[in-house]
């Protein structure tokens, strides 16, 4: 994936961040950072609170435009929010947003397949017929289509949630904490669901997780972040012992700053 893990060369990715740098005043929300992937390959991210993750996302999906730096997605540079190839990458990109992001005023079938209806791209019986199929997929009741947000549990919206973010069969999937406040046993499930759709699908995902179990576990790449900077990144199948303890170390806080990692890859100039 990052420079320091990847056996592809920039021409091959599918994802290609270079020295992204994006600002709000006088913070540096994202500092500097690269990140490359290959079609069909997973990347978790973590870090703790503010460390960029989201605005990482946000640039990706095209929320926010790179006040420094690239984004190439298959080779197009989509770097501006309002660059010529970012309108076609609004249908090849799915995203959760955290706060899942659902119309409250909408029925669940109408959420999943908000896109598609608004676009005119289906019939509104052809959508709700979708979105009952994707309902299947993320494992809820078809029951629930008629439902509005509101109805549902945390983690039912959720599935909803990724639900719509998939409904267009996307290229890259983007989740923002999908496992966010649910007991382990639901993270769990949503996150083999994730896996499965990737795999069967060859979905590009890129998921932000605060689990450093599931990141290394549903994850082929791992990259941390932490005050706008890449800390870390590499093969979660490199992550010994060492690398581990002090990842999580800094994911809950209890590790200020800088640390070294003996065994850890070179990223940023931090670990030697
Ligand atoms: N729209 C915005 N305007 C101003 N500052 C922002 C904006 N969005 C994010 N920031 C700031 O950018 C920094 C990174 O925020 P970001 O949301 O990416 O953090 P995060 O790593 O996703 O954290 P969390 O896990 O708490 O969601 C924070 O200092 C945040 O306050």
């Amino acid at each position: 994936m990052t420079q320091a893990a990847s056996s592809h060369s920039d021409s091959t990715a599918f994802v290609a961040v270079k020295k992204l740098t994006k600002r709000f005043g006088s913070v540096v929300a994202v500092n500097n950072v690269d990140l490359t992937l290959s079609r069909g390959e997973t990347l978790a991210i973590i870090g703790p609170s503010a460390a960029g993750k989201s605005v990482l996302m946000k640039c990706l999906v095209g929320i926010y435009g790179a006040d420094e730096g690239t984004i190439y997605l298959d080779q197009d540079d989509v770097s501006d929010t309002n660059a010529p190839e970012r309108p076609k990458w609004a249908a090849k990109i799915g995203m959760l947003f955290q706060q899942n992001a659902l119309f409250d005023s909408l029925t669940v079938w109408e959420n999943i397949c908000f896109r598609q209806i608004e676009l005119g791209t289906l019939s509104r019986k052809a959508a709700k017929e979708r979105a009952v199929e994707l309902l299947g997929l993320v494992g809820l009741a078809q029951e629930s289509a008629e439902l509005t947000p509101s109805d549902l549990s945390g983690g039912m919206q959720k599935r909803v949630g990724i639900a719509r973010a998939i409904s267009t069969d996307p290229e890259l999937l983007l989740l923002d904490n999908p496992t966010a406040g649910l007991d382990p046993v639901l993270s769990n499930h949503i996150e083999l669901m994730i896996s499965k759709i990737a795999t069967q699908r060859g979905t590009t995902v890129i998921s932000i997780t605060n689990d450093m179990q599931i990141a290394r576990t549903r994850y082929q790449n791992l990259m941390m972040m932490h005050d706008g900077k890449v800390y870390w990144s590499g093969k979660t199948d490199d992550i010994d012992d060492a690398h581990n303890a002090h990842l999580t170390q800094m994911l809950d806080g209890s590790s200020q700053g800088p640390i070294t990692m003996r065994t850890g890859k070179r990223e940023d100039g931090i670990f030697a």
